[in-house]
């Protein structure tokens, strides 16, 4: 049972920063439940806003809806007594409002519609697949707007008239024009997260345009850093960001930006890089090769763990 309604979740979520999980696998690839009790309870001992199991940087898009469905329940009983439990609804419209039955049954506190696989949509089929959604439960609902599932600021307006568990826009592709126009439809109706990769590089700019959180996936493996760097962001102390940017996130960036997928498996190997491995990632993703990791340590040991 929710602790949270909808609107508390959202007030909740809307002033902190949001850690995104990776989810543990053994050397089979299977899950991994102790190494991933370990690193949520590592995870939820520093101050977030709220805790998305399953998601992208949690490899949702590789778990069958079971595995979801596993994931969530542990997140919940490890960490839910003190920071809120969000999972997935991912996939086809039938797979999203199971996940999201699995969801509620779990213990979860809200959930995030991912785009659904491969076919291209327009505003009419997504509004759809969102009203089953939100229909299908009484936990707070936040759309993830990237890849084919680009909602307009009027679907948005509609759906948030029709459903009062919709609560947030989470982005992922960084267009100000679209952002400018959800944001002057919707305003405060809504809460408003940044989801692009490595969502620090963008955070100060998309604040001004109404985002006041963001996804960090980072927060993985220096989770001291990409507080400090929320702080900055939200004290809109431009010096201190740029410092920050310079320092770590940008040449991260650049070892990201070797492989496609990276932006999941730099998060394992920097967990592996600080010792706390969770594990490799699953096809069609990589890990990062021996030489991409040693660069990511090195990074992280002369610009991170040295200055924290
Ligand atoms: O679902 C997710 O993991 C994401 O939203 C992607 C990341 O958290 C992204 O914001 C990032 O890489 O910082």
């Amino acid at each position: 049972m929710a602790q949270h309604t909808p609107q508390e979740l959202a007030n909740r979520l809307k002033d902190g920063l949001l850690s995104f999980p990776v989810t543990a696998f053994d050397a089979d690839l299977l899950f991994d439940e102790t190494a991933y009790r370990k690193h949520l309870a590592w995870q939820a001992s520093f101050p977030v806003a709220g805790l998305f199991a399953a998601g992208g940087t949690g490899e949702g898009f590789s778990l069958t809806p079971e595995e979801i469905a596993t994931v969530v329940r542990v997140a919940v009983e490890e960490v839910g007594s003190t920071v809120p439990v969000l999972a997935p609804a991912a996939g086809n419209t039938a797979q999203a409002v199971r996940n999201a039955h699995d969801a509620e049954a779990g213990g979860a506190e809200g959930l995030l519609v991912l785009p659904p696989y491969l076919t291209e949509a327009d505003q009419a089929g997504l509004e759809a697949h969102v009203d089953a959604v939100c229909s299908a439960t009484s936990l707070g609902v936040i759309v993830y707007n990237r890849a084919n599932a680009i909602y307009s600021a009027d679907t948005v307006a509609r759906l948030a008239e029709r459903h009062e568990n919709f609560i947030g826009f989470k982005d992922g592709v960084g267009s100000i024009e679209h952002l400018t126009k959800v944001f002057a439809k919707n305003g405060d109706r809504l809460f408003y997260l940044g989801g692009l990769p490595t969502a620090e590089t963008f955070a100060l700019p998309l604040l001004q345009l109404g985002m006041s959180t963001y996804s960090s996936a980072m927060y993985n493996f220096v989770p001291e850093f990409a507080l400090e760097f929320y702080r900055d962001v939200r004290a809109q102390d431009r010096a201190a960001v740029t410092d920050k940017l310079n320092r770590f996130v940008l040449p991260y960036i650049e070892i990201r930006d070797r492989v496609k997928g990276y932006g999941v498996s730099i998060v394992k190997g920097g967990l592996r890089a600080v010792g706390r491995d969770a594990g490799s990632v699953r096809p069609p993703l990589q890990d990062l090769t021996e030489q991409d990791l040693a660069d990511l340590k090195a990074l992280i040991d002369a610009h991170v763990l040295q200055s924290a």
